[in-house]
């Protein structure tokens, strides 16, 4: 469990003066989940990043590791509670002249742990990144996603309780970049991380995270769980994860649709709506995908009654029924009068 609270840094601006770059941020990730970390170019999160690496001090606020006040310490201390915390960037950052065995037994070799264990912890390490026979590579003869992996195994080799991940997928493709999101999951799950992905991919949080939290001019504006902020309809980060893309349509009752995570949502409710009030759905954008733990969906139709219209307060109860919440968008004129 990592517990940051109240954290304030800032820099000396170039030309004198002061920058406050975080301003206050709080963030609790528990072990065994992943918690991502997003917003725009110059919001604080390489800052952010640093704080809670222990690369840079911040001003005030505390970074708690298991009930450990971390900021609080210094030198040989510092030097001994930092491993609690395991960094993976960007660039993996592998020692070129050093096989993928070797540069995962660096930080065992420099704690001087032992041989043998050296041995059993990297062999450990190496399999459950799933590159147990890339054992002796050196990092150019491995690609970007077998590198970043490697550079996991090293973060890990520690045994931390806390994974930092910054912008761990950025600049891989989307084979390699589903590899390590699927190997993020499977380490939190095994050995219940909490994991931090600082991410300007939107894709990766909703593929990988348990939560997220946006952070603008150094203060977090929203956060909360994945899976509810997509069942909230007028959750900006909620459209930002999921954003519906529509095609215009006219004359009809046009609904915004957002899938309650509360309640399990039937996969056929377009049909059984359709044959319950004789009408037809037209699908104008929208996405539905099946997340970790709930099936979630934000759509955009457009509603053509064959018949008699059913009333709009009518439909949209029994479409709550069916675990879907309805905002209309647009109503024709006819309808309103039968509402
Ligand atoms: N060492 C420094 N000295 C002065 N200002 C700095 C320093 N490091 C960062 N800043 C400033 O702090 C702000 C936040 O930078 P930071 O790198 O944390 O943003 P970011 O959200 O990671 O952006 P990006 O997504 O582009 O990497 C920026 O305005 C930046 O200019």
């Amino acid at each position: 469990m990592i517990e940051i609270d109240n954290l304030h840094k800032h820099y000396r601006a170039p030309g004198g003066g002061e920058v406050a770059v975080l301003k206050g941020i709080t963030l609790r990730v528990p072990a065994g989940s992943i918690t991502a970390v997003v917003g725009p170019s110059g919001a604080g999160k390489s800052t952010l990043a640093k704080c809670i690496s222990l690369l840079e001090k911040p001003d005030s606020g505390s970074i708690r590791v298991n009930g450990n006040d971390l900021s609080l310490l210094s030198g040989e201390a510092l030097r001994r509670e930092r491993r609690a915390i395991g960094t993976v960037f960007q660039s993996s950052a592998l020692l070129q002249r050093k096989t993928a065995w070797q540069n995962i037994a660096l930080p065992l070799e420099y704690l001087g742990v032992v041989p043998r264990d050296i041995n059993k912890r990297v062999a450990t390490l190496l399999e459950a990144v799933g590159l147990a026979h890339k054992a002796d590579f050196y990092p150019t003869q491995l690609s970007g996603g077998q590198r970043q992996r490697i550079g996991i195994a090293r973060a890990l080799a520690l045994q931390p309780s806390v994974l930092l991940a910054d912008e761990a997928t950025s600049g891989l493709d989307p084979d390699a970049t589903a590899t390590v999101l699927q190997l993020l999951k499977q380490l939190r799950d095994e050995f219940g991380l909490s994991i931090i992905l600082i991410t300007h991919e939107m894709d990766a949080v909703r593929r990988a995270a348990d939560a997220v939290a946006e952070i603008r001019d150094g203060q977090i504006i929203q956060q909360g769980g994945v899976a509810e902020l997509l069942a909230q309809p007028d959750s900006l980060l909620g459209q930002q994860l999921f954003p519906v893309n529509s095609l215009p349509s006219h004359s009809a009752l046009q609904l915004r649709i957002t899938y309650s995570t509360s309640k399990p949502v039937s996969t056929d409710w377009i049909s059984r709506l359709s044959l319950a009030h004789n009408l037809h759905i037209e699908l104008l954008g929208g996405h539905v995908e099946r997340l970790d733990r709930a099936l979630a969906g934000r759509l955009q139709v457009a509603v053509r009654f064959n018949d008699r219209p059913t009333p709009t307060a009518q439909l949209l109860q029994h479409l709550q029924q069916l675990g879907i919440h309805a905002d209309v968008i647009e109503q024709p004129p006819q309808l309103r009068e039968a509402v």
